[in-house]
């Protein structure tokens, strides 16, 4: 996608679970190049808003449009065409705990890959170059062939990033990708998310507006399923973060 050009466009878009309303009315447009933190206390709605950009939740009600395509209404072949251009790091992480890294890595090619070239993959693991790539860029270079079992919270997470980096995906959502890392870590990582070539754009939940304010251009703030504030990520401040925080 060039840059400038909108990646995510929201009309309107709410999602309910029976009585609660998790999101409500939400308008948002992301463009190619924008990197957008999202925050907000616990419960504010932003794994809801992630999981409706990566189509594993349907809106019910607005519109979600993302990368050109309307994903309320989608067929399953054409919505899994369009998560394959959609990379994700979700809080759970969805590692496979039992296999080794290399496994874990080059599931971000998966989608790419016809299914006899995947199961060989599986079985021995020769596509394993750009994995090791990955890894290195991750810091860990040393963990290609490692149980995934065996790693840290915080390498594992750094696995996740791995297998983001093999999908190159065109938007990049983040569900809290930084929460079990160390501060210097956690800068790299978020520097990672966003390579600068690929005009890609990302969308990451975040509970440190430090972290907004250093790493994204813009910061979204959620508060009981509502936007409440939409502004560059250098305009946070101290009252905003307040009236977000505050306990109700
Ligand atoms: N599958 C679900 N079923 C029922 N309620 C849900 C479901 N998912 C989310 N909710 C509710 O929707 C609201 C928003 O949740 P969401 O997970 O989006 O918040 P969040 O801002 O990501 O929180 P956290 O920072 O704790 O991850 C909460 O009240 C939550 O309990």
């Amino acid at each position: 996608m060039s840059p400038g050009a909108p990646v995510v466009r929201l009309r309107g878009a709410g999602r309910t679970f029976g009585a609660t309303a998790a999101l409500q009315d939400t308008d948002l447009t992301v463009h190619a190049g924008e990197r957008v933190a999202l925050l907000g206390a616990s419960g504010a709605g932003k794994s809801t808003l992630l999981s409706l950009l990566n189509g594993s939740l349907r809106a019910t009600s607005g519109t979600v449009e993302v990368l050109g395509q309307e994903m309320t209404g989608l067929a399953s072949g054409r919505l899994r065409a369009l998560q394959r251009r959609i990379g994700t790091v979700q809080q759970g992480l969805d590692l496979i705990e039992q296999v080794r890294v290399v496994h874990n890595v080059n599931a971000g090619r998966l989608g790419h890959w016809s299914t006899p070239r995947a199961l060989s993959t599986f079985l021995w693991p020769r596509e394993s170059s750009e994995a090791q790539r990955a890894l290195d860029r991750v810091g860990l270079d040393w963990a290609l062939f490692e149980r995934t079992e065996r790693l840290s919270g915080g390498e594992r997470q750094r696995v996740a990033i791995a297998r983001l980096l093999v999908q190159r995906p065109e938007l990049v959502l983040a569900d809290e990708p930084v929460s079990s890392l160390d501060p210097t870590r956690a800068a790299e990582i978020l520097r990672l998310l966003h390579e600068p070539e690929e005009a890609r754009a990302l969308v990451v939940s975040l509970h440190q507006p430090e972290l907004a304010r250093r790493h994204c251009t813009r910061a979204v703030g959620l508060r009981a399923g509502r936007v409440v504030f939409d502004v560059a990520a250098d305009q946070i401040d101290e009252s905003l973060l307040t009236e977000l925080y505050e306990l109700t």
